[in-house]
């Protein structure tokens, strides 16, 4: 047959620079799947679920900038809408691609399966996929395929945001024309002008007669484009300013570097960060999210006035400047901003002494303390730390990243599980880095299944399993039997997963020797994941989630406004 709707889509997909793509067959999508396998630039990728199928591609995304998750009609698509709202919320261009119904079948008013059941209505799909996407486009017939993939992809590449593509059972197979240059849909938008300079000579003014100025990088910034993270680097040393990390954004501004002065999260920052974060009296907020988690429950607001740099908007106490896009106005401000290291002369007044962890016995107890000072010992410069929704964001906000390593995190979606098939995800993108995820009890029971995805794969995967009997985030901010849960035996798992012929292994570490020794063995083993199941009290939990499990609770608690 000749060149098709599938192949169009293939092209496009390959030519955005998605490689592995992610999928789960269904009888919507399977002539689809067909044409995508048949693009030797494209790889596919099964996955037990539809649910661990988005989050591979949001872990794929982060690792390669875009990425796309192919699932059948409602049954499949809907798991996927998770995985999509968190791209959504984490501002990553993940494609989510559906299969859906023959396009004879509307107008018949036939009943489907799959779908609610209603005769010839299937386009609450559509409408849903419109509530998490920039863009949601269903082709309804082969000629408008070019047009509408081409809107879909472009949109989502230059929002940072998940896109929604409908192809119909029928038209995978149907005949289409070729795709014209790919420049037409990813060439960038840049700044305005005018915008751009009006932008930065506002900064100037901003910070002119500010005696204390300091930087704080949110979670945008990762998200920015490559160039981002290097201009913040050139703006934090033309100013010479202390700079604070959001937690969400941690790893996007090097650890090492003299200017970074922890993690500002309120009550529980890291290095005294919250200290001169208040001290300040101007503060460049770039790529910032203030939400209820990174507030501590809406404690640790900076209450002076702030100049905002976002993706593609810059807003200050004086104006508003749409169209700047974020790399583009530090680069401009960096070059003639005032140097000003007020903050990092006062930083080096207060910044605590380093403290060096205890090292217990060999046979003492594991403790979560003992588990993340031997994590901090293994990572390097090719480590790649996935942080899971639990107090293992706690645990990882202590750690200090050597240059080079990376963190990913999800604290604005905030799905417990996202880090197993994420990571699965990630690791496909870049195997010459190591993976290692830091995942609860609860959240690993939640996606478990695609771990047998990392043994399929061969990928050496570390997986620290912390073992707390439960849900202990939920514990701290509001207890009931709810949080208990069935304990498996976690190491026993992966023998299962690994079949006759996996590599994977699977241990427990009661004690800290257990754990020194299973982390040998974790290096060691290049051709499968390795699972760490380290046993640590119920209540063995970082004294930062109860305080701000504190804060979150009372804000959860805020009574309904008096009408
Ligand atoms: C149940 C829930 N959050 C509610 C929740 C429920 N469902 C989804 C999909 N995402 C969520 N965040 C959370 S944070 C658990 O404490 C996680 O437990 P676990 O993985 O075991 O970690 P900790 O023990 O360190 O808390
Ligand atoms: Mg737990």
């Amino acid at each position: 047959t000749g060149y098709t709707v599938g192949d169009y889509l293939a092209e496009r997909l390959a030519q955005v620079g998605v490689k592995h793509h992610f999928v789960v067959p269904g009888d919507y999508n399977l002539v689809l799947l067909d044409k995508l396998q048949n693009n030797a630039n494209l790889i596919q990728v099964g996955c037990t679920n539809e649910l661990n199928c988005s989050m591979a591609a949001e872990g794929y995304a982060r690792a390669n900038g875009v990425s796309a998750c192919v699932v059948t009609f409602s049954v499949g698509a809907i798991s996927a809408f998770n995985g999509t709202g968190s791209a959504y919320s984490e501002n990553l261009p993940l494609i989510l691609i559906s299969g859906g119904p023959n396009t004879n079948d509307a107008g018949q008013h036939h009943i489907l399966h799959h779908t609610l059941g209603h005769a010839g209505d299937y386009g609450y799909q559509l409408e849903m996929a419109k509530k998490i996407t920039c863009c949601a486009v269903a082709v309804p017939r082969a000629a408008e395929a070019p047009r509408l993939i081409d809107r879909a992809l472009r949109a989502a590449i230059l929002a940072r945001k998940p896109a929604y593509i409908e192809i119909p059972t029928n038209l995978a197979g149907a005949a289409c024309v070729r795709p014209g240059p790919i420049s037409a849909v990813t060439a960038p938008v840049a700044s305005d002008k005018d915008a751009l300079k009006a932008a930065a000579d506002c900064a100037s003014q901003y910070l002119g007669g500010k005696l204390k100025p300091v930087i704080l990088v949110g979670p945008k910034v990762g998200r920015a484009g490559p160039d981002a993270q290097q201009a913040l680097l050139r703006l934090a040393e033309a100013m010479g300013c202390a700079v604070a990390v959001q937690p969400a954004a941690k790893g996007m501004f090097p650890e090492r570097h003299p200017q970074f002065v922890g993690i500002f999260w309120g009550q529980v920052s890291t290095d005294a960060a919250d200290s001169i974060v208040h001290w300040a009296d101007a503060m460049l907020c770039v790529g910032t999210v203030f939400n209820d988690y990174s507030t501590v429950g809406w404690t640790a607001i900076p209450d002076i006035p702030l100049m905002s740099i976002d993706m593609d908007h810059v807003t200050y106490p004086g104006a508003h400047f749409s169209r700047v896009r974020l790399a583009e106005f530090l680069t401009l401000l960096a070059a003639d901003v005032a140097f000003n290291d007020t903050t990092m002369v006062e930083y080096g007044r207060l910044r605590p002494d380093p403290t060096t962890p205890h090292t217990p016995e060999r046979d003492a107890a594991l403790t979560r303390r003992e588990m993340t000072r031997q994590l901090q010992g293994i990572l390097g410069e090719d480590t790649s730390l996935f942080v899971e929704t639990g107090d293992s964001w706690f645990n990882g906000m202590q750690l200090r990243l050597p240059a080079g390593a990376r963190f990913e995190i999800e604290m604005q979606w905030g799905h417990i599980g996202w880090s197993v098939p994420a990571a699965f995800g990630y690791a496909l993108r870049h195997p010459e880095r190591r993976t290692v995820i830091m995942v609860g009890d609860g959240s690993f029971q939640v996606t478990a299944q695609e771990v047998s995805q990392m043994v399929r794969w061969r990928l050496p995967i570390t997986i620290l399993l912390v073992n707390n009997k439960g849900y202990t985030i939920e514990v701290e901010i509001h207890d009931g039997a709810y949080n208990k849960i069935k304990n498996w035996d976690y190491a026993l798992l992966v023998q299962a997963f690994n079949g006759a012929e996996g590599k994977a292994k699977g241990l427990a570490a009661n004690t800290a020797g257990e754990l020194a020794d299973a982390m040998l063995v974790a290096a060691e083993n290049k051709d499968g994941p390795t699972l760490i199941e380290c046993r640590i009290d119920q209540d063995d939990c970082s004294r930062e989630l109860i305080t701000w499990g504190h804060f979150v609770a009372a804000a959860n608690a805020r009574p309904p406004r008096q009408a």
